[in-house]
């Protein structure tokens, strides 16, 4: 621990705080340069990981951090494909493109056969030792170019093996970061009889003992490096391709999760996972994600949870039967037609949920049974029809509440529909069409302030698409008379500023950087324009 108030490096009194941690002093810039070097570059964060019987190991604050603050930077510890993915260049990751006539399939590696973009990739770092001892054992991967797999985007299950092949791989290549890897949780014993581990039992333990030759690996060896992924790897969408790789980042794996979260992850062109305070987080305050989706309603999400993850939460939100006042989960009584049915106990999947005013009860089951339902309902509408979106509003009006889960996904999805679909791009849109997609994105950020508050991506998509209806909007008023001058250029200035605050929001999503440009520059024009 370094003297507070003393420069780290020669001891004079300082005050320069380090701009990462604030918790050493220099005197100058150059001293700062030398501790740096001199190890302070492992030392310098803001969190620590703490335990607790509910969480396991998890990270808190150990200063305040600032809202939109980039706390956490990490690099990619491992990666690799998905466990199904789209045929995938070993060496870079990229989708393999379509092959050039006259060539009639991907490019294979001479060695292992498996498909990369071309010799330049049969080196490659990633790919190199996996080849070897694929080449070592005789294995010939056998995944073809298809185009009628291609055109219908197909998986290949052939990948499952690669990234805990890599892993394994680092036994013996890099025995400190395996353990390292060794030490993530894995929750094999709840994982090991489940349906999906029980296939992957039979091709991974085959690929990895026979195929490969690690018979002196255990099966439960094996299946725990499988597990450990799971558990704590994270979806990566490479900047640069759009390709979908798993990737382990073993800081930001230990961070927790939490219904309402106080952070959130995105990745920068070089695969680095940065996490961001979504909202101011306290020093000594936990530091949580999440690790499903916030509009889903409790029971939805602790199934999620409990299936990916292993663990029933039991946060602020999945206790409060209310779902804090948004009755996510709530649908409306068909006896009483007035009272809310609630669960009787959030945290009991199978507990019986009953309505608020009067004595009507419904099994969980039936309620499980008609979210399933919904989700499948949802997911056949015409995804470029607002009015069919609209239709399954009006159909369920009596029966789901009005801030239900799969009214809030329906709403969601309308105000990304009413500006982008089909017949319904801003301009073509009736005043009443333009009305409604600015009631649904104020509807939803009164949602997203309790839910996915702060430098949420729901807030900035909402922001966006708000900002672009109000614009639109004060035109109109104004052409047709109903706003004067002066009006026009308030609610553009107002226009303006719910745009300032999605830029900040997005500014490290690269995906949205020409979009937000192009916004910020009409809009200037606008209110530039007499
Ligand atoms: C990515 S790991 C996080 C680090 C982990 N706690 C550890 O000690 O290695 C995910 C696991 O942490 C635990 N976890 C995270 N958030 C939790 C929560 N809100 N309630 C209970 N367990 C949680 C679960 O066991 C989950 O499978």
């Amino acid at each position: 621990m370094t003297n507070q108030g003393k420069c780290a490096v020669c001891g004079v009194a300082a005050s320069q705080k380090c701009g990462g941690c604030r918790n050493v002093v220099y005197c100058g810039k150059e001293h700062q340069i030398i501790h740096w070097k001199k190890g302070h570059k492992g030392e310098c964060k803001c969190y620590e990981v703490a335990t607790n019987d509910t969480l396991g190991r998890h990270l808190r604050a150990t200063r305040d951090i600032k809202k939109g603050e980039i706390f956490l930077r990490e690099k990619p510890f491992i990666y690799g494909p998905k466990v199904a993915s789209a045929p995938t260049c070993l060496g870079c990751h990229r989708t393999l493109q379509a092959p050039e006539p006259p060539q009639t399939n991907f490019y294979k590696c001479t060695r292992c056969s498996w498909p990369l973009c071309g010799p330049q990739c049969e080196r490659s770092t990633h790919h190199i030792d996996e080849c070897e001892l694929m080449t070592a054992r005789k294995f010939n991967a056998k995944i073809d170019y298809n185009p009628n797999k291609e055109q219908t985007g197909k998986k290949e299950s052939a990948y499952c093996v690669i990234l805990p092949l890599r892993c394994i791989l680092l036994k013996n290549k890099n025995p400190e970061a395996f353990a390292r890897f060794s030490q993530l949780e894995d929750h094999l014993n709840e994982r090991k009889d489940t349906p999906l581990y029980k296939i992957l039992g039979a091709n991974l333990l085959t690929f990895i003992k026979t195929v490969m030759g690690f018979s002196e690996w255990s099966d439960e060896d094996v299946l725990r490096v499988a597990a450990r992924l799971d558990t704590n790897a994270f979806e990566v969408r490479q900047v640069a391709t759009g390709q979908k790789l798993r990737a382990i980042y073993p800081n930001a794996a230990m961070i927790s999760h939490d219904c309402v979260s106080n952070a959130r992850h995105t990745f920068d062109a070089q695969m680095h996972i940065l996490f961001i305070a979504k909202q101011k987080i306290a020093k000594g305050e936990i530091i949580a994600t999440s690790y499903t989706q916030p509009l889903k309603c409790t029971l939805m999400r602790r199934q999620h949870l409990l299936q990916t993850k292993c663990f029933e939460c039991t946060c602020k939100r999945c206790s409060d039967p209310e779902e804090l006042s948004t009755f996510a989960g709530a649908i409306l009584c068909s006896k009483c037609k007035i009272g809310k049915i609630i669960s009787t106990n959030p945290l009991d999947n199978a507990a019986l949920w009953k309505c608020q005013l009067c004595p009507h009860e419904i099994p969980a089951k039936q309620i499980n049974w008609g979210n399933g339902a919904m989700v499948k309902e949802i997911e056949s509408l015409n995804k470029k029809s607002p009015r069919v979106f609209e239709e399954f509003l009006h159909r369920y009006r009596d029966t789901l509440h009005e801030k239900n889960t799969h009214v809030l996904q329906v709403k969601y999805a309308l105000t990304q529909l009413y500006g982008n679909a089909p017949g319904f791009q801003m301009h073509e849109m009736n005043d009443a069409a333009v009305k409604r997609k600015v009631e649904l994105c104020q509807e939803l950020l009164d949602i997203a302030d309790i839910l996915d508050g702060g430098f949420s991506i729901f807030r900035g998509n909402l922001l966006l698409d708000l900002q672009e209806a109000l614009v639109v909007q004060a035109k109109r008023e104004f052409e047709q008379g109903l706003l004067t001058k002066t009006n026009v250029q308030e609610k553009l200035a107002e226009a303006m500023e719910l745009l300032k605050e999605a830029v900040e929001i997005m500014k490290l999503e690269p995906d949205m950087q020409e979009v937000l440009k192009e916004r910020t520059q009409q809009l200037a024009n606008e209110l530039e324009m007499d």
